[in-house]
């Protein structure tokens, strides 16, 4: 983290897959962290985490698991400035994408549509050219680069990147 936040202005998002996250607030931010992600099945303590995380500087996120409703986010939105929707399970890169998350997306844009806010979705999870356009318009707005996009195998860095980018805007692949 140090060595990143050295080499880049950019913002940073770093997604914690632990539980009691809270105990890793002040490490990251002292480290140079703009964004945590926290797991909501990974504390018994999610609003006073994600408070926590805002009050040390930081952008505070929600992921959740497949299987995780959307109702735990009831009570945080007020602490919360963008949500994780884990389209795979997580743990490791490389699975397909779970075809029941693109409603998920959708119902969690409505959600926030009809509350009134803006929190940007975030989808994980087998996020490339096979679903990028129907996160889209389900309502994702960050996409996070793996295996199935900016990682791809058999492409260089800057080609992936230069996909991944035509893909988020929606323009037309030539390959
Ligand atoms: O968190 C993850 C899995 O736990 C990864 O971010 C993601 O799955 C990796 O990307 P891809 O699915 O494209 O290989």
């Amino acid at each position: 983290m140090k060595r990143t936040r050295e080499i880049t202005t950019k913002p940073i998002e770093v997604h914690l897959m632990v539980e009691q996250p809270e105990q890793f607030i002040n490490l990251f931010r002292q480290t140079g962290a703009d964004r945590l992600t926290i797991h909501a099945e990974a504390t018994t303590n999610l609003q006073g985490t994600l408070a926590q995380i805002q009050a040390a500087g930081m952008q505070a996120g929600v992921a959740l698991n497949p299987a995780t409703p959307l109702d735990v986010l009831d009570y945080v939105y007020d602490v919360l400035d963008y949500v994780v929707i884990m389209t795979v399970n997580p743990g490791f890169a490389g699975q397909a994408f779970i075809p029941t998350m693109y409603s998920k997306i959708a119902q969690l844009n409505t959600i926030l549509h009809d509350r009134g806010l803006t929190l940007p979705i975030e989808v994980d999870g087998s996020i490339g050219k096979q679903t990028i356009a129907q996160c889209k318009i389900a309502g994702a707005q960050y996409f996070v680069g793996g295996t199935s996009s900016v990682y791809h195998p058999g492409k260089t860095l800057t080609e992936n990147v230069t996909m991944t980018q035509q893909l988020i805007k929606g323009g037309c692949l030539d390959g």
